[in-house]
């Protein structure tokens, strides 16, 4: 099976409700192309990246504008059922019963997203062993610690076969272990789909993502590779080390965005 992109073009976003009818514009005319491998979305606080990866695993739709899964248009209910049998989703928050064992919380995600039932425990051990999990097929989820739960999660996505994984940051409150194997699993699901992942941590982008996009004002404000944002930097300070000079180039991107919108 191929790679796949994802494009979104000039997407209009608010949260509307009974009391704000005209709601609260998060995303103005965000444009973006998602190519295979691994991409990085940043952005600060409040910027919107997960109400972005929401409409693009269809969760929410946009108000204007187009989100596009390989040539799947999901502003149509045709479009959007071909598009999320290409789209595994792993949200920031998760909940998995604790009493089931890893095999069978794996395999029922096979089985919601599709899979033939006599198909979902093959389809499953090949999630899990895609993540490293495969020896903890038989443990009760209960019993799993933080970093291990987290790749049964990647596993539960995967479970179908997708052809893009979003992840909304995926690696928020691992310890330093843990992070460095999730990033391995990343990288290595990375190197035959395309894979998106939110984070607020320049190390996951520095060491992880071949592309990064940031989201500022409603809209993607930067997209390139992670040196490109970083030279934006124009260091002026021989003496600045790598992060901070992340850190300054990301800085004055947000600062150039405001003063524009
Ligand atoms: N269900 C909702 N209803 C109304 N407003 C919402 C809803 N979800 C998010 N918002 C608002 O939309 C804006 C964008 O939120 P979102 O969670 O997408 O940002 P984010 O960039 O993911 O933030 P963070 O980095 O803190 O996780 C925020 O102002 C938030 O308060």
């Amino acid at each position: 099976m191929g790679y796949v992109r994802i494009v979104v073009e000039n997407v209009d976003f608010s949260y509307r409700g009974l009391f704000r009818p005209r709601g609260k514009p998060v995303l103005r005319g965000a444009s973006w192309t998602v190519e295979p491998g691994v991409t990085g979305l940043m952005g600060p606080n409040g910027a919107g990246k997960t109400t972005l990866l929401s409409l693009l695993v269809t969760l929410a739709a946009p108000q204007h504008g187009r989100v596009l899964i390989g040539e799947h248009d999901v502003s149509r209910p045709a479009g959007r059922r071909e598009a999320r049998r290409l789209l595994g989703f792993v949200p920031q928050r998760f909940s998995l019963a604790g009493e089931l064992t890893v095999a069978d919380t794996v395999s029922y995600a096979a089985w919601v997203n599709g899979v033939p039932r006599r198909a979902c425990g093959g389809a499953a051990a090949g999630a899990l062993a895609l993540v490293d999990a495969a020896a903890l097929a038989a443990r009760k989820v209960r019993t799993l610690s933080g970093g291990e739960r987290q790749r049964v999660g990647i596993a539960a996505a995967l479970a179908h076969d997708p052809r893009i994984l979003v992840l909304d940051e995926p690696t928020v409150g691992l310890d330093p272990g843990q992070r460095l194997r999730a990033r391995e699993v990343i990288a290595r699901l990375g190197a035959s789909r395309t894979v998106l992942l939110s984070t607020h941590l320049v190390e996951d982008v520095a060491h992880l993502c071949e592309r990064v996009g940031v989201l500022a004002a409603g809209r993607i404000a930067f997209q390139g590779t992670f040196a490109e944002l970083e030279a934006l930097a124009e260091d002026s300070d021989p003496g600045r080390r790598y992060g901070s000079a992340f850190e300054h180039a990301y800085d004055r991107l947000i600062a150039r965005v405001g003063a524009t919108s």
